[in-house]
């Protein structure tokens, strides 16, 4: 899918007038996994949210595969799957099985489908023993897996993951991140701080102060990175 940037400028309620989160971004992210690196508070969970329709800019456009993201939610729905940093924030429903579940709904799939879909998903993230367990009983790593699980297992065509392993042990680091990056996966915009899973990815861009600062192969965009950091 082409996701492209128009001019985007995202605002917020500062003490004295308008922040400028995003500043006038333009760029077009295209290709199969983009990392989106920066410091803290550059402005890349407020970029990604953006894509996926869940921050409103104040000025310019931004398209998914032609489709503006301001006013086409519930079609930008069936095509983008978003994950947040925070993933105790994304589990609403009282069970692991029940919450992966729900993702389904509005798929118009039949309950044997739904039923096969959700075990397989289960089990590709290492939650079928947790199936029943109460989500709020999860440690930070297990639902941090839940909350990928329960957007990869909808099958969007777009996911954009927010620090998606910050939680994860080293073995289901490499698990996720070895399922996020597979050629056959879906495309993949991957905000993160782990400068070797950037590396992995086909293309990086580099976020500061609200502006785009580098973009192209991720080891020379992480070359830049370090060196805004000298
Ligand atoms: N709703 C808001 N109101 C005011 N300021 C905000 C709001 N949302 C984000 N910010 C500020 O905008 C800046 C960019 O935030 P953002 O979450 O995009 O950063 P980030 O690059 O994802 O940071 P991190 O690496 O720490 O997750 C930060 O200074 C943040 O405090």
């Amino acid at each position: 899918m082409s996701v492209v940037l128009d001019a985007v400028t995202v605002e917020a309620d500062g003490p004295s007038g308008p922040a400028v989160l995003l500043d006038a971004v333009s760029c077009e992210l295209a290709a199969p996994t983009t990392a989106v690196i920066g410091e803290n508070g550059s402005g890349k969970s407020t970029l990604t949210k953006a894509v996926a329709g869940l921050v409103r800019p104040a000025s310019g456009t931004i398209t998914v595969d032609g489709v503006p993201t301001v006013g086409h939610a519930k079609r930008l729905r069936r095509s983008v799957g978003f994950v947040f940093s925070n993933p105790g924030a994304q589990a609403i429903m009282p069970t692991v099985r029940e919450d992966v579940a729900l993702s389904l709904r509005g798929l118009g799939l039949g309950r044997a489908e739904a039923a096969a879909r959700v075990d397989a998903a289960l089990a590709e993230h290492g939650l079928t023993e947790l199936a029943e367990r109460a989500c709020q009983t999860l440690s930070s790593g297990q639902m941090q897996r839940l909350a990928l699980c329960s957007v990869l297992v909808r099958r969007p065509r777009l996911v954009i993951a927010d620090e998606p392993t910050s939680l994860l042990d080293a073995r289901h680091r490499r698990i996720i991140a070895d399922r996020l990056l597979a050629p056959a996966a879906p495309q993949v915009l991957l905000v993160t701080h782990d400068m070797d899973l950037a590396a992995r990815c086909e293309e990086a861009i580099l976020v500061k102060d609200g502006r785009l600062h580098a973009r192209g192969r991720p080891e020379c965009v992480i070359a830049a990175y370090e060196e805004t950091l000298a």
